[in-house]
């Protein structure tokens, strides 16, 4: 069933698990997603950039925002499992509005690039905008060091558990995703990964709300060396260790952004399928052994962050 995103994670934030959100950008990744939650008779969170709304809607943000909508729901309503979807890193009012508009379970407004006074202007306004139509709201505070779609931060600004108090009784944000260290993409670490679990801690403790973590992918090694034996050049990938993103859900975090771990595991499917069939030329088949693959990462992540049988 097609639900609002507030009520998988309330649930998940008072027993203390976490649910993956997954990004999609077309129905290939949706269909493999959905075949994993549904066999682990999973809650999941679906969730689509603002550039995969443009690549649907082929550059319409309504078109898109409708397509994605439109399919989730088709697919939601015959699975007996909870199904959310959720617009990542909104930062376009334009986008924003097409996902309300579209019927969206939930969107982030991403305003983190700007000083606290801004983002909390800014939030509160969505939070009233989209709470007006039912759809629950995700802000960010602090700073994922990286590129977030068009905007590159330098280093990681972590966030003010003191600051996040009072950003979350003044905007009404239904869930907040606090900076403590990760980023985005394959490459997150130079060195050793390190996140500020104390700072997270007293994050939840002062907030007492659902929490998301960005830049949660692990980076699998063995759909990363399975891409290169096939030719992916991939070289430096390093993820999140498990024992952290386990360690966060102990703190408080309840909803997990998984992008690049999907992205990589099809990729591996793909140039493995391609450079073995050489006379294939039906994608149904090209794209089988990627939304297995897919699958597989989808299952196991349901299962490490105790989602498995929650539905
Ligand atoms: O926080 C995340 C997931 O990050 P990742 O899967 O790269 O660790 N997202 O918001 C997904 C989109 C970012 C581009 O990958
Ligand atoms: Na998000
Ligand atoms: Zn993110």
């Amino acid at each position: 069933m097609y639900v609002n995103t507030k009520e998988i994670l309330e649930k998940a934030s008072k027993n203390y698990y976490a649910v993956p959100a997954f990004n999609i950008n077309n129905l290939e990744f949706l269909i493999a997603i959905l075949q994993g939650a549904a066999e682990k008779k999973a809650p999941v969170i679906i969730e689509t950039s603002e550039g995969a709304i443009k690549y649907a809607g082929n550059g319409d943000p309504l078109r898109g925002a409708k397509f994605f909508v439109e399919t989730v729901k088709n697919y939601a309503e015959t699975l007996d499992i909870p199904i959310a979807l959720h617009l990542d890193h909104g930062k376009n009012l334009e986008y924003i509005a097409a996902a309300i508009k579209a019927g969206y379970s939930s969107v982030m407004i991403d305003a983190s690039h700007e000083v606290f006074e801004k983002n909390l202007e800014i939030t509160k306004e969505v939070v009233k905008w989209a709470h007006a139509s039912g759809v629950s709201v995700e802000a960010e505070l602090g700073q994922l060091a990286g590129i977030e779609d068009n905007v590159m931060a330098e280093e990681n600004v972590l966030v003010d558990p003191e600051q996040a108090k009072i950003f979350v009784e003044k905007t009404g944000v239904d869930f907040l995703a606090p900076a403590i260290g990760t980023s985005h993409g394959a490459f997150k670490f130079k060195g050793e990964a390190k996140l500020d679990f104390e700072r997270l801690k007293k994050v939840k403790e002062l907030t007492k709300i659902p929490l998301v973590l960005h830049g949660a992918s692990s980076v699998p090694k063995k759909f990363v060396e399975l891409a290169e034996k096939y030719g992916a050049n991939l070289g430096g990938a390093k993820g999140v260790p498990q024992e952290d993103i386990k360690e966060c859900v102990k703190l408080g975090i309840n909803k997990v952004n998984t992008d690049t771990d999907l992205r990589i595991a099809f990729l591996a499917g793909l140039r493995k399928h391609l450079l073995e069939n050489e006379k294939e030329f039906d994608p149904r088949k090209y794209f089988k052994q990627g939304m297995e693959f897919v699958k597989e990462v989808v299952m196991e992540r349901l299962e490490f962050l105790n989602a498995a049988g929650k539905a």
